[in-house]
């Protein structure tokens, strides 16, 4: 029991550290902007709880008085209609006024936590799986508009009905007070029996429902590998054994809730039992009337429902707590600096990486010592083996991470001495896995560069040889590219990448992969058109394929995170090393296939 208590008190102390936490005000700080429609939902509530007294009241008075037919009786029998009216009507305007803080209150919070999932790193969304933002969007969040808007609002008003149920019910007859005063905190006890029990299933439970959009959402991208590889079986079985656990937990937990209300009601109806017999003893010795009793019958679950509600506000602060320190680390987690620094000059720049040094994790380097110099509006190739670090050296010009050592410098001025917004501006990149979003050709284009012409998409069309393929869909630019871009083949959307790219006039380009899904012809006339858009940018390109690398000035192999070789291609060559043995597998591997 020691230990049990022990366990409430953490319990009691972690809900209170989550309240006092800065994301937890920004999250409850936007109740602040409903403050209007708080006021009407807390003045409904009261006036629920008002009709109630006024019909206990009439009820006292009918069995009291006992009035013959008259006036009395009839004036008596308005009262109870009015006063019924009046409880329904103020029970169905707090439930619509309810439901309009509630649908205010969620769909902001989701705004809010999404604009927060867009301002962290890149990093912090690589190191997670997407259905971790999707439980805090949606089974998180939840929890917290629940604890929110309904119990907030309720803890403001339950006070208040006890207190004036209780305050009336004395005036009735003090023992019959006392009796309603006493049975509503017995009920707490319910919460203090299960809530050890309770608590360990429900951060089970949130756990869970993780598991279930991980699996809905691998399932849901991965549908063709599911087909091609015919892992149907599989993916059912696996995700039955989810839902099966996912229903002993539930059943289980739903046990619980009935064996506390079980525990919860008992006082209740001992209040019944007590109160109905010692009142029946009073009414028989004259001390009250039949009609203090049945005002004491019709109001002992007023008296009582307050706690009921404390006991619901538990269970549902121990799901907020399950969740919300996931919910208001995310809050809190310093956005991505987009402020500050200054903004990149005109035209392209040039790009030094000196010694430059990361990792993603502790201890596991990706690049080490990385030093090399482009020229402004210069090319770059990037060469070597898989898993080399080309791409990183990518996300680190992108300022999607920091290196762990050395420095990059634009212009010969560090790079984090540029505003983000400015630098990303400046940057264009056509990476080999091109994201397309749903919607037209024409905004998929235009991302990034939304204030573009007609003129301008349709001159990057034809730099990037899609304007062919884009006049043969449906509705030409206004055709929709599926989710993901799944209604167009690899080469389709590649070159729609590449018009993005061009359409941004950006000063530094950076092609990873370009041509990967271009036919040899179409990747011919992306070469020759490159001058054209790109001819003035600081270019670096990502390339295994070396008919992409052949004009760069400048080619650095990159091999296990270091600079093996640097020079232009013709001196690489020459030189016979790492980059010439890679040329030439190149070559047998392109003639053999
Ligand atoms: N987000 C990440 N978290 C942890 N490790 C990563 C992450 N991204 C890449 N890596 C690791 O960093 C190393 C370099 O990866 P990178 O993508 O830069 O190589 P690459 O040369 O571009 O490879 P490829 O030619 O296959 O595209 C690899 O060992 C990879 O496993």
């Amino acid at each position: 029991m020691g230990g049990g208590a022990g366990l409430e008190r953490n319990h009691n102390r972690s809900v209170r550290k989550l309240i006092r936490r800065k994301g937890f005000r920004t999250l409850l700080g936007l109740s602040g902007t409903y403050k209007g429609l708080y006021a009407i939902v807390l003045v409904l509530q009261l006036g629920v709880t008002a009709s109630a007294l006024l019909f206990a009241e009439t009820n006292r008075r009918l069995f009291d008085r006992m009035p013959g037919p008259g006036g009395e009786l009839y004036g008596l029998l308005a009262c109870f209609v009015a006063f019924i009216a009046m409880g329904l009507l103020f029970g169905l305007l707090e439930r619509v006024f309810n439901q309009i803080v509630n649908t205010n209150v969620v769909f902001r919070m989701r705004e809010l936590v999404l604009i927060q999932l867009t301002r962290l790193s890149l990093s912090h969304h690589e190191n997670k799986h997407s259905s971790d933002s999707k439980q805090l969007l949606f089974g998180d969040l939840e929890a917290f508009k629940q604890f929110v808007v309904f119990d907030v609002l309720k803890l403001c008003t339950l006070p208040i009905s006890f207190i004036s149920v209780g305050i009336y019910l004395m005036t009735v007859h003090p023992v019959l007070g006392l009796i309603a005063i006493v049975v509503g905190p017995l009920q707490l006890l319910s919460s203090v029996l299960v809530n050890r029990t309770l608590k360990g299933l429900i951060a089970r439970q949130r756990e869970h429902g993780g598991e279930v959009f991980f699996h809905m959402g691998e399932t849901l991208s991965g549908m063709r590998e599911i087909k091609m590889n015919q892992m149907e079986g599989a993916v059912a079985s696996r995700f039955r054994r989810v839902c099966d656990d996912g229903i002993r937990l539930w059943v289980a937990i739903e046990k619980l809730h009935a064996y506390r209300e079980l525990v919860r009601a008992i006082p209740e109806k001992a209040g019944y039992i007590v109160g109905i017999g010692v009142g029946a003893v009073m009414m028989a010795n004259g001390q009250i009337g039949a009609g203090g009793l049945v005002a004491f019958i019709t109001l002992l679950d007023k008296a009582s429902a307050p706690f009921a509600s404390i006991v619901q506000i538990i269970n549902s602060l121990q799901r907020v707590a399950a969740g919300a320190e996931k919910l208001l680390d995310v809050m809190e987690m310093e956005p991505e600096d987009d402020g500050g620094g200054i903004g990149l000059p005109p035209g392209a720049p040039s790009i030094t990486f000196e010694r430059v040094g990361f990792a993603y994790e502790e201890g596991r380097t990706v690049l080490s010592g990385v030093s090399f110099h482009v020229p402004a509006g210069a090319t770059v190739a990037l060469v070597g083996p898989s898993g080399g670090g080309k791409s990183t050296v990518v996300k680190l010009l992108y300022r999607f991470y920091a290196p762990s050592s050395g420095t990059i410098k634009l212009n010969g001025v560090p790079l984090q001495h540029y505003a983000i917004p400015s630098l990303r501006a400046n940057l264009a990149s056509v990476s080999q896995d091109v994201y397309l979003f749903d919607g037209t050709i024409g905004d998929n284009i235009k991302i990034g560069a939304e204030h573009a012409g007609e003129a301008d998409v349709r001159r990057a069309a034809e730099l990037s040889q899609s304007l062919a393929f884009i006049k043969k869909q449906p509705q030409s630019f206004d055709t929709r590219v599926g989710e993901r871009g799944i209604r167009l083949s690899q080469g389709q959307k590649q070159r729609i990448a590449i018009a993005r790219a061009i359409l941004r006039k950006a000063s530094i380009v950076v092609l990873d992969e370009p041509t990967s899904a271009l036919d040899v012809e179409t990747e011919s006339m992306f070469q020759s058109d490159l001058h054209e858009w790109a001819g003035d940018c600081t270019k670096i390109v990502i390339a295994h394929r070396l008919s992409t690398i052949r004009d760069a000035d400048y080619v650095v192999f990159l091999e296990d995170g270091e600079v093996r070789e640097a020079g232009t291609p013709q001196e690489l060559l020459r030189e016979g090393g790492r980059f010439a043995d890679f040329w030439q597998k190149q070559e047998i591997k392109e003639f053999v296939s």
